[in-house]
């Protein structure tokens, strides 16, 4: 699309399997992502799309095709750059969270600023910041076992956010939450996007896609399509939460 994608791929292909059985998860896609956009993946279970996230977010190493994160290439790094990138540059959520259990919420989102260099004082006022910023300044020494599954998942999206990603990675990030916290990790999403925030999110639910800028619909392991949603066509928060999500 354009020279200023910050994320960018080219004949990008994941194979798994053997040749007598062989599976292409990932088919040839070409995706750019600008700066700031919030770009949903759709599609029918096992077309691709966590294959592609961890493609993106070098969890996972690309059979042939480019994988370019601003001016790095990650399908030509090694393992210990690939390492460094993700936790300098990349921020996932998983729909299952992801904590640590035996860490509170500070200590799980003080992590990756930890790794990411941060002083240990400063790694803790950052993941005081973040946990204020979803809402959850009042659970910071909470261990997840207490609590609940949205406030688990906003304690993992405060985590993504430590290290100042470039980039944040969803997948399916509401695939265990009942309606409301749905809507709350709805509105963090959309507080992110405001702040200019680079997300793609893979999801099942058609009302989270429908805030996004573009929405990608797999199968088969490739694009089959691509509709911009900004203006008369993307859901605005205030509607969605006049819905029964
Ligand atoms: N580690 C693996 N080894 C072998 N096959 C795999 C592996 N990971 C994924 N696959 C296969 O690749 C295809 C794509 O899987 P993927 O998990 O990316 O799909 P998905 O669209 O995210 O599915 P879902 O919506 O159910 O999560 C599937 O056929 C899956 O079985």
């Amino acid at each position: 699309m354009t020279d200023t994608s910050i994320l960018r791929t080219r004949g990008l292909r994941k194979e798994f399997g053997t040749a007598t059985a062989l599976v292409r998860a990932v088919d040839d896609v070409d995706l750019d992502v600008a700066p700031g956009e919030t770009v949903a993946v759709m599609g029918p279970s096992g077309c691709g799309k966590s294959t592609l996230l961890h493609l993106l977010g070098g969890l996972e190493r690309a059979t042939d095709g480019e994988i370019h994160l601003g001016v790095q290439r990650l399908d030509r790094m090694g393992e210990r750059a690939l390492a460094r990138l993700r936790s300098d540059a990349v921020g996932f959520v998983f729909q299952s969270f992801h904590l640590m259990d035996e860490l509170s919420a500070v200590e799980n989102v003080e992590v990756p600023a930890l790794l990411a260099g941060r002083s240990p004082r400063a790694a803790r006022t950052l993941a005081l910041d973040l946990l204020d910023r979803v809402g959850l300044a009042d659970r910071a020494g909470f261990l997840p076992s207490a609590l609940s599954g949205g406030q688990r998942q906003r304690v993992a999206i405060a985590r993504a956010l430590s290290n100042e990603p470039r980039v944040v990675l969803a997948d399916e990030p509401t695939g265990n939450l009942d309606s409301t916290a749905t809507l709350e990790v709805l509105r963090l999403f959309d507080q992110l996007h405001q702040a200019g925030q680079t997300l793609v999110i893979v999801t099942h639910d058609a009302r989270i896609a429908a805030t996004a800028d573009r929405l990608i619909t797999m199968r088969d392991g490739a694009f089959v399509d691509q509709t911009i949603l900004s203006g008369g066509t993307k859901g605005d928060l205030g509607t969605l939460v006049g819905m029964e999500l």
